[in-house]
């Protein structure tokens, strides 16, 4: 249990203060007991409300025991193409290095402020390694109920020298152990699309460059008013995401303009998801699909996703593959940095993100 803190926060100014600029993130507004919200994080009515959340509708669950099987490799395919999102079980990642990078990200927040802070973008000596709350709160109408750890992998030295000693063993043995899946995802997704080798190009196209988050959702005290994570899609190829058993991701679906569907928590499993570098690549083959995360009125949350990455300086666009047969590009050639940088300089708003790569007539 954190010590409690004795300060006051009169206005929202000592807010953003002790959350921002002291580094105590959401965590430590939550650890001090606050009992209503500040009002910084209440969104719009329209980012609370889920107008329709479908009970009887879910993402598929995909057992990956038989990974050669050509009927596992269709349920892959169809779920990137239907609902964007889908769970694998036995997926070959230990449950032991699932749990341990649990346990470290645990051990990342429960840092005092002090040493967070050191991480921060004002005090980060490497623009790889982020810690900061909320998504981008300086252009952020409502800020985010989250506090977050962001690492852009370039080697094993420069993690060792510049990653929190607390967590790092244990993310890059996460993102060693999850190599396999990812490569096996790609390669069952890439043949669908007549793409059928992966030579050395297009695998670094595909997952050139990749960061990892830690995010830390704390107990908030009115969780109906705000959001963990507003509606976005990740600008990745894919992303790999450990959750814990909370809950509280949902997913756009199919059915209608509003319609939300979760995604239970289950033991062991991963989620997976398409991310808008995929979509575009596919041609639209593939979804980058929304999400969003809640926040909890009484449990600390927290999730672990591997974001996989074309490199900052690649041009991506449709495969030639995907237009050999006749079909119009829908998508231009994009800077993926540009991209990127597009997606971080301004607040979540949907799949708007998107519109960048789009070729319009
Ligand atoms: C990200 C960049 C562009 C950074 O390059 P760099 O030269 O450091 O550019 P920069 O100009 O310093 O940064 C660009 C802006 O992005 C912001 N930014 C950089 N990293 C992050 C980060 N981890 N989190 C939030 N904002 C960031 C900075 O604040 C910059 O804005 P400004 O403060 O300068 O105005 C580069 O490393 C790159 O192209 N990487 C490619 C791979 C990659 O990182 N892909 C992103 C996958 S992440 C993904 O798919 C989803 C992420 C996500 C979703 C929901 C959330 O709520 C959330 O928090 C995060
Ligand atoms: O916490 C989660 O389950 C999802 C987080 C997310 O969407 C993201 O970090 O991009
Ligand atoms: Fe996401």
């Amino acid at each position: 249990m954190a010590p409690a803190i004795s300060i006051s926060l009169n206005d929202s100014s000592d807010v953003t203060d002790f959350v921002i600029k002291q580094g105590h993130g959401v965590k430590g507004l939550s650890e001090m007991g606050i009992k209503s919200l500040p009002e910084q994080y209440i969104q719009p009515l329209e980012e609370r409300l889920m107008t329709r959340i479908e009970p009887q509708e879910s993402i598929p669950v995909i057992d990956m025991s038989k990974w050669d099987d050509a009927q596992v490799a269709n349920s892959i395919c169809d779920a990137a193409e239907k609902w964007g999102f889908f769970q694998v079980v036995n997926h070959g990642v230990p449950l032991q290095v699932l749990d341990d990078v649990k346990r470290a990200t645990y051990g990342f927040f429960g840092l005092p402020a002090a040493e967070k802070i050191k991480y921060s973008k004002e005090n980060s000596s490497s623009n790889n390694v982020r810690f900061g709350t909320s998504f981008t709160p300086q252009v952020e109408k409502a800020l985010e109920w989250k506090d977050y750890l962001s690492l852009f992998y370039v080697s094993e030295e420069e993690a060792a020298a510049l990653w929190p000693p607390v967590c790092k063993d244990q993310i890059l043995e996460y993102m060693k152990s999850s190599k396999f899946l990812i490569d096996h995802l790609l390669q069952v997704l890439m043949k669908s699309l007549n793409v059928n080798q992966i030579d050395e190009t297009k695998q670094s196209l595909l997952t050139g460059s990749v960061r990892t988050n830690i995010n830390y959702y704390p107990i908030c005290p009115n969780p109906e008013l705000t959001v963990g994570v507003g509606r976005h899609s990740d600008v990745s190829t894919l992303t790999v995401l450990l959750q814990d058993n909370v809950g509280g991701l949902y997913v756009r679906g199919n059915e209608g303009e509003d319609s939300w569907i979760h995604v239970p928590p289950i033991n062991g499993a991963i989620v997976i998801n398409i991310g808008d570098a995929l979509q575009i690549m596919s041609n639209g083959r593939y979804r980058s699909v929304e999400h969003r995360v809640t926040a909890n009125g009484s449990s600390n949350r927290i999730s672990v996703p591997i974001f996989v990455n074309p490199r900052p300086q690649d041009m991506i666009g449709p495969l030639p593959e995907t237009l050999a047969n006749g079909e119009k590009p829908i998508y231009k050639q994009v800077l993926y940095s540009d991209y990127v940088k597009h997606f971080f300089r301004k607040a979540h708003d949907g799949k708007n993100t998107v519109d960048f790569a789009k070729i319009t007539n």
